[in-house]
């Protein structure tokens, strides 16, 4: 991917140099994420809603929404338990080893995933010095195994991915989340998710993603975006979160926290699909929703068409207005995290967010003509970041959660 998004965003002309991080036997085929609109039914409050994650598996009739919350509010209680086991001056015990750990070797296994990081998302690399170091490189450890993730089904070998090869890859997610990991990667994020309150649900949701994108190339309505949109990046925000802390001057409710980290995956997810829907039709892909396309008196055939027409312009500033609308909410829980980790977060999110104005700058010309945030945009982004992360948390606490 372009160099647009020096982020956290995988860029993929630098696809080649992860081949080694990938074993052999998990790669996968498929591509990359489009998405679209209908504000109506999105809905960015968060509905009420509740029910255990197996009911909403059990029960498809139920939005995606309520479904994703499910995790929030799991997730969410994690962190809430580990907070309250901190101030008892209780903390998370590391996964029983043998004694045999080398812990040469897995600060080297760090070291290596802060290289990867740096080579693929230099941006956010740096960002991620400022936090404490324990942090930071938790946080490298579980971008390199998103980027890994993602390698399986857009990497040089995603032509011969297979479901069988997801399979083979969550097994060895389970073996790492119970203390066996497979390769120094691995081996620094088993370290890392046994030290922090992360739970292994949203990775699991993110292989799902992959397994999604391997079988489906089209959605009916937001609703199915949605959850496809959790599953590759609204995880992202849930396994990052714990990691990042929670200010401990905060007095937002836990799952309001996030529900933002949720939304700004989200956010990024459906600029990702708002920028590459030419790229995507070019594979055969067409990740906005149908019946929104159908109300627009548009279809399939006017995308690989490929012509800017006052239909295309119009539905498009629908579908910039409701990312941007998942920005807003993601916006909100950010002074909320732990003071080093908002500066990361805050470029990361503007930078972002770019990309919808140049979309726009672009005459919403998003066949042919790629959005991007130049350099000096970007350089003028950094400060501005740095100077929302100073912001405090909220010192009002939030009785509304959603
Ligand atoms: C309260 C609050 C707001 C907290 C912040 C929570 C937080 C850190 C959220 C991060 C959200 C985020 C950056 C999501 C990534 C979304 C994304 C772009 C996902 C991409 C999926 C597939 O995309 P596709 O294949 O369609 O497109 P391209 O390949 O890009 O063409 C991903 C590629 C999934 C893989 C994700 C990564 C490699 C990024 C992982 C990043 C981290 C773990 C670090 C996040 C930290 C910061 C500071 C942003
Ligand atoms: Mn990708």
């Amino acid at each position: 991917m372009s160099a647009v998004l020096l982020w956290v965003v995988c860029p993929k002309d630098n696809a080649h140099s992860l081949l080694s991080l990938v074993p052999r036997n998990c790669c996968t085929q498929r591509r990359c994420s489009s998405s679209s609109n209908k504000l109506l039914s999105s809905k960015l409050s968060f509905s009420s809603g509740v029910a255990a994650y197996s009911s909403a598996v059990a029960n498809p009739s139920r939005s995606s929404e309520e479904r994703v919350y499910e995790v929030v509010l799991k997730q969410a209680a994690l962190v809430r338990e580990s907070r309250r086991e901190s101030a008892l001056g209780l903390k998370k015990k590391p996964i029983e080893t043998d004694g045999t750990t080398d812990w040469n070797l897995l600060n080297d296994a760090y070291e290596r995933c802060g290289e990867v990081c740096a080579e693929y998302a230099k941006t956010f690399y740096l960002g991620t010095l400022l936090m404490t170091p324990e942090r930071r490189r938790a946080v490298w450890a579980i971008y390199v195994w998103c980027r890994r993730t993602d390698e399986l089904v857009d990497g040089p070998n995603a032509t011969h991915i297979t479901p069988k090869a997801l399979e083979r890859w969550e097994t060895r997610l389970n073996d790492l989340f119970e203390g066996r990991p497979y390769d120094m990667y691995d081996a620094a994020l088993s370290d890392t998710v046994s030290k922090y309150p992360v739970d292994i649900q949203p990775f699991k949701d993110m292989i799902e993603g992959m397994r999604l994108d391997l079988r489906k190339s089209r959605y009916e309505n937001f609703d199915e975006l949605y959850l496809y949109c959790y599953y590759v990046a609204g995880t992202v925000g849930l396994m990052s979160v714990p990691v990042m802390g929670i200010a401990p001057e905060s007095k937002a409710s836990t799952e309001s926290v996030y529900n933002a980290a949720l939304a700004l995956g989200i956010a990024n997810q459906l600029t990702n699909i708002l920028r590459d829907v030419g790229e995507d039709a070019s594979r055969g892909r067409v990740y906005l929703p149908q019946d929104e396309l159908a109300q627009a008196g548009l279809s399939d055939e006017d995308i690989f068409r490929g012509k800017v027409t006052d239909k295309w312009r119009s539905f498009m500033k629908g579908q910039i207005k409701r990312a941007r609308m998942f920005f807003d909410e993601a916006e909100k829980g950010v002074a909320e995290l732990s003071s080093a980790s908002r500066w990361p977060v805050w470029a990361s999110l503007l930078l972002y967010r770019q990309i919808l104005d140049a979309i726009e700058a672009n005459d919403y010309n998003n066949f042919t003509k790629r959005a991007y945030v130049g350099k000096a945009k970007k350089l003028i982004s950094l400060p501005i970041a740095y100077g929302r992360a100073l912001m405090e948390p909220s010192k009002l606490a939030k009785l509304v959660m959603r």
